[in-house]
């Protein structure tokens, strides 16, 4: 019946479900400022879908349309297949969770986590019970009783998350839910989120600035940037194989190298460096004979050697080794003013041989490395 429905409005359907979510041309203006340009993306049902992208490229402002918070300058929003972009916010079967947990400090967690329910007609003691579940399933059973300034802000942010959950929203929305935990919270935080959306099955829409966290969570990730989305794909599509300059820089570190294209044939591509340097990449879409593009190298799919180790080696003189705890950084000049960073693991299995600033090494790279973008 559903799926009829979602055939009919001509939505996408994935694996013969309909989407939690489909945006279509969604365009956001404030005044003559364009902070949304022409959106179009569809979160499946079930799936924890993240957006990602610097202060400012738009992420929150989606989500605000989501919600139902902000009104749609053009284009539409679907839900399960109906369109919802004129549909006041308390009418949409969806919940967010906020940056501020923003819990009623005169309340007990458990009427906190119950207060929603009743507002929306269920019976004292049903919304009792349900929050008891919920505070269950986020494990704060035991400190139902007390006031949100009694717990810590990891435990403030599960009551925030338990709050929301209770309704059963169809699609939960969270804002930077972590941002206000320090970084070993936020850390562990990570694993709970992930643990509650496979639990419920609740679609999880979540908006950060923080590339780790929409690295280890998500099912899916949207990349944007200045009111655009840049790219769409799991985290290892994002990660390994990035669409453009944008996405390569923004996401971890690595070296973006100016190449130009010599020749294309049979799936790769040669390229020289500005020094001269050689190297033999896969081909891209749109990048022919005689582009000037830029190639991004993972700092960790390198490594180093004293000798060559095969024809794509190149030859650099060290400059620098940084200790970062798990790895130590190698930062080498080339010929041409090219300058690499290479990653090695600090274990006794990762690579273990330093070399000393002014010494010679060969940098190596691992099979598909080397990415070309496009722009
Ligand atoms: N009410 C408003 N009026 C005018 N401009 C706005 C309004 N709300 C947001 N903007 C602008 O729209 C753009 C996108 O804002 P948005 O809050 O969606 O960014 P963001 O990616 O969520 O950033 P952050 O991570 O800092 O929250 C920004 O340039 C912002 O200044």
């Amino acid at each position: 019946m559903r799926q009829k429905a979602g055939r009919r409005k001509g939505m996408q359907v994935t694996d013969d479900r309909i989407n939690a979510i489909d945006i279509r041309n969604a365009v956001k203006r404030y005044g003559d400022f364009t902070a949304l340009k022409t959106i179009s993306l569809s979160i499946r049902d079930n799936e924890f879908f993240t957006l990602l992208g610097p202060s400012g490229c738009g992420k929150t402002t989606l989500l605000r349309m989501i919600a139902g918070f902000e009104d749609v300058t053009e284009g539409e929003i679907f839900l399960f297949g109906d369109e919802i972009e004129k549909l006041p916010p308390n009418r949409r079967p969806i919940n967010t969770v906020f940056q501020n947990y923003a819990l009623f400090p005169m309340m007990t967690i458990l009427d906190n986590v119950a207060f929603g329910l009743e507002m929306k007609g269920e019976s004292k003691a049903a919304a009792r019970k349900r929050a008891g579940e919920m505070l269950e399933l986020v494990q704060l059973s035991q400190f139902s009783s007390r006031k949100p300034s009694q717990l810590s802000g990891g435990q403030q942010q599960r009551v925030a998350l338990a709050r929301a959950l209770a309704p059963s929203p169809k699609v939960l929305l969270l804002d930077e839910p972590l941002s206000a935990l320090d970084l070993k919270l936020r850390q562990a935080m990570r694993f709970e989120l992930k643990e509650l959306q496979r639990e419920t099955g609740i679609t999880f829409i979540f908006v950060t600035h923080d590339q780790e966290e929409a690295l280890t969570m998500s099912d899916r990730i949207a990349v944007m940037s200045a009111g655009e989305l840049q790219q769409l794909g799991d985290a290892r599509d994002i990660y390994e194989r990035p669409s453009n300059m944008f996405v390569a820089d923004f996401i971890g570190e690595t070296n973006l190298l100016e190449v130009e294209v010599d020749a294309v044939e049979a799936g790769r591509a040669q390229v020289h460096l500005g020094g001269g340097h050689q190297l033999s990449v896969d081909a891209v879409e749109g990048v022919g004979k005689g582009a000037k593009v830029h190639m991004s190298v993972r700092p960790e799919r390198l490594y180093l050697s004293e000798g060559a180790e095969g024809p794509e080696s190149l030859a650099g003189t060290v400059r620098a080794n940084m200790f970062v705890g798990t790895d130590i950084q190698t930062l080498l000049d080339l010929d041409g003013g090219v300058q690499i960073s290479v990653r090695s693991s600090n274990s006794e299995r990762g690579n273990k041989r330093v070399f000393e600033p002014g010494q010679i090494a060969h940098i190596n790279m691992e099979q598909g490395a080397a990415r070309l973008l496009a722009d």
